[in-house]
């Protein structure tokens, strides 16, 4: 029995008091893998931390902590595309509150009435439910340096145990002189009266961001954040609003500003790095190992134009990269990544590449066969982290294995063990051929066509019906027909004609009309298997009987409707079709039980 060492989440769920904690967590979560073929592994990002420190907005009292601030409903809404109703963002909030993140920026109060609802009920719901751990999100709320968004942010973020304004304004000569056209030192002094407008509303909690400070001048940058700190900013976010630094430079911006910024000392420097170049990520690291003690992401990475650092990036890294980081940890329940990013998914409508890192569909999926068998072996050969530790729960004896083209012998081997079948190795040898032959033809190889195989293996039928001749007739101008003569096996012909929706439809149907056999086509596939006009077509199909042929498993006892699949090939598509069809058929009417 194998046993996964996992950091155990740092809470559980949201009491309504306000009592805060700083005691050690060591508790572990303990993985079971009952399956004896799954050796003993380590995962390489084990980790375990202190609980999350106290919440004082310009100070962090562990240095190792690093506080992740999620905008996926502010930047994650500015995606084309991507808006959201209330509903659904107060939805995702309560998500990321289980996901534990320390500040949600719920949203831009002063775009709209809509947004600034939708803040102002993330604030009241969201942003009250304390944790048993005293853990409560901040809600946050941007704002330009304008009068009326400050305002405006704060009303709406007013209604939270930890209400935070956040305020903007570019600083990069291209910004100022093109778009607020403005002057530095105008620059400067709307910041100024900004940030101490929203002190003397009553707010606490600010966050000032620099435009464009990726661009910006690194001497005029350190001189308005030192005047933002004077006027009562507590967190410095230092936006790479382009994505045209490199991971060094970023970092080397970060470091700069901590070292040159007058009274950096009594706020936290935060990073906040679009994806332009592919590099928010990597940017975001750099700016932590630099001293950000803030980092700004969104689940899935959505966000303005090519998008945001991607918060399952950002924290799983942090959480594996200790021998780079050091003792860097976050508060978060990495437990809740996976669900959160399909419901960011579900509710933006932003669908996830297959390959995105982490919680796209094949992160955790092996199709080939060298890896398959690594994985078989020891699964540390090819997974660097337990999907479990993000919440993604498979079954326990499959190691994510996928069978396709290029799987190979243990693999396959291995899942028709799981299904019951113990072949032996002649069979195994041919029924491995015949599974190369049907994964080349179709991208993934199903259980069902894993034991339609074995049942062709074990069962070769007698042709019961032969195929005659087949004519249709197809178009634009009328219904397609087609009229299929068939050969039984007393050499009689039989002639069917049927109508259909098209040329195959109607020829299945007239073959239904001869054999007489209700079925389900299950699956249908076709590959040219040559080149050029003149390509072969050979055309896979499964059916199964609509009652009847009940299998029982040989190990479980299980019952389950049997399968039959059949394979023919041809340069006509139709000639394929119908003889992968009848073949299908011969072996279902062949079938006598098992
Ligand atoms: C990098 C970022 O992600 S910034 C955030 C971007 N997000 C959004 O813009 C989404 C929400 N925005 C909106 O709904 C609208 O743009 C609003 C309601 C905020 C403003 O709408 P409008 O008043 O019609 O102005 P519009 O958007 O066309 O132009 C922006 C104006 O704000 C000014 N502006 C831009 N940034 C700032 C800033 N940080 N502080 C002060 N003024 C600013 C521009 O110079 C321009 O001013 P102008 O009208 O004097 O030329
Ligand atoms: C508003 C700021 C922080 C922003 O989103 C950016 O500069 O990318
Ligand atoms: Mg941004």
């Amino acid at each position: 029995m194998a046993t996964v060492l996992l950091r155990h989440p740092p809470f559980s769920s949201p009491i309504h008091s306000s009592h805060t904690s700083t005691s050690t967590s060591t508790s572990h979560l303990f993985l079971h893998f009952p399956h004896s073929s799954f050796p003993k592994f380590t995962i390489s990002c084990s980790s375990s931390h202190p609980s999350r420190p106290n919440y004082i907005p310009n100070h962090i009292p562990d240095p190792s902590y690093v506080r992740i601030f999620d905008t996926t409903l502010r930047d994650g809404e500015q995606s084309p595309g991507a808006s959201m109703t209330a509903k659904e963002k107060l939805d995702i909030a309560r998500q990321l509150a289980k996901l534990g993140v320390d500040v949600i920026e719920a949203g831009f109060p002063a775009a709209s009435q809509a947004d600034f609802d939708a803040v102002v009920m993330i604030a009241k719901e969201v942003g009250n439910a304390v944790y048993e751990d005293g853990y409560v999100p901040v809600i946050c709320g941007l704002s330009r340096c304008s009068e009326k968004d400050i305002r405006s942010a704060w009303e709406a973020v007013k209604h939270a145990k930890r209400p935070r304004v956040h305020a903007f304004i570019a600083t990069s000569s291209i910004h100022m002189e093109y778009k607020l056209k403005k002057t530095k030192e105008q620059v400067i002094e709307i910041a100024r009266n900004m940030i101490k407008l929203a002190r003397s509303l009553g707010c606490e909690d600010i966050e000032f961001s620099p435009e464009d400070a990726g661009r910006s001048e690194r001497e005029f940058l350190y001189e308005i954040l030192g005047e933002v700190i004077k006027a009562g900013a507590t967190t410095l976010n230092i936006p790479d609003t382009v994505g045209i630094n490199m991971p060094s430079e970023y970092g080397g911006l970060i470091a700069d500003i901590k070292a040159n910024t007058p009274g950096v000392e009594n706020v936290i420097i935060s990073t906040h790095c679009q994806n332009d170049l592919g590099l928010s990520t990597a940017n975001t690291l750099e700016g932590a190992r630099a001293g950000a003690r803030q980092l700004e992401v969104t689940v899935n990475g959505i966000g303005e134009r090519a998008g945001n650092a991607s918060l399952e990036e950002v924290v799983m890294a942090l959480k594996c990269g200790s021998h780079v980081f050091g003792n860097l940890y976050t508060g978060m329940n990495t437990k809740h990544i996976y669900r959160t990013s399909r419901m960011v998914e579900e509710y933006s409508g932003l669908q996830l590449q297959p390959h995105k890192a982490l919680v796209g569909l094949n992160a955790f999926a092996h199709e080939s066969g060298i890896h398959q068998d690594g994985m078989l072996k020891h699964r540390g050969t090819y997974e660097i982290i337990s999907p479990e530790d993000i919440g993604l729960e498979r079954p326990e004896d499959q190691a994510g294995i996928v069978l396709g083209k290029l799987s190979g012998r243990h693999a396959v081997k291995k899942r028709l063990e799981e299904l019951g079948y113990e072949l032996k190795d002649d069979n195994l040898e041919s029924l491995f051929q015949r599974f190369k032959s049907v994964a080349e033809k179709k991208k993934r190889v199903t259980d069902a066509d894993l034991r339609a195989l074995v049942s062709d293996e074990n069962f070769q039928a007698e042709p019961i019906w032969k195929l005659g001749d087949v004519q249709v007739s197809c178009g634009t101008l009328g219904l397609s027909t087609a009229t299929v003569k068939l050969v039984g096996i007393d050499n009689t012909e039989h002639i069917g004609c049927s109508i259909g929706t098209g040329p195959l439809d109607a020829a299945y149907k007239a073959i239904d009309l001869i054999v007489k056999e209700p079925v389900t086509l299950l699956e249908y596939s076709m590959n040219a298997v040559t080149e050029g006009i003149d390509a072969i077509a050979t055309t896979r199909v499964l059916i199964r009987g609509v009652d009847n042929h009940i299998s029982t498993h040989a190990l479980t006892g299980e019952t389950y409707h049997r399968t039959f699949s059949g394979v023919g090939a041809g340069m006509d598509v139709v000639v394929s079709s119908v003889k992968a069809y009848i073949a299908a058929l011969n072996k279902m009417l062949g079938f006598k039980g098992t």
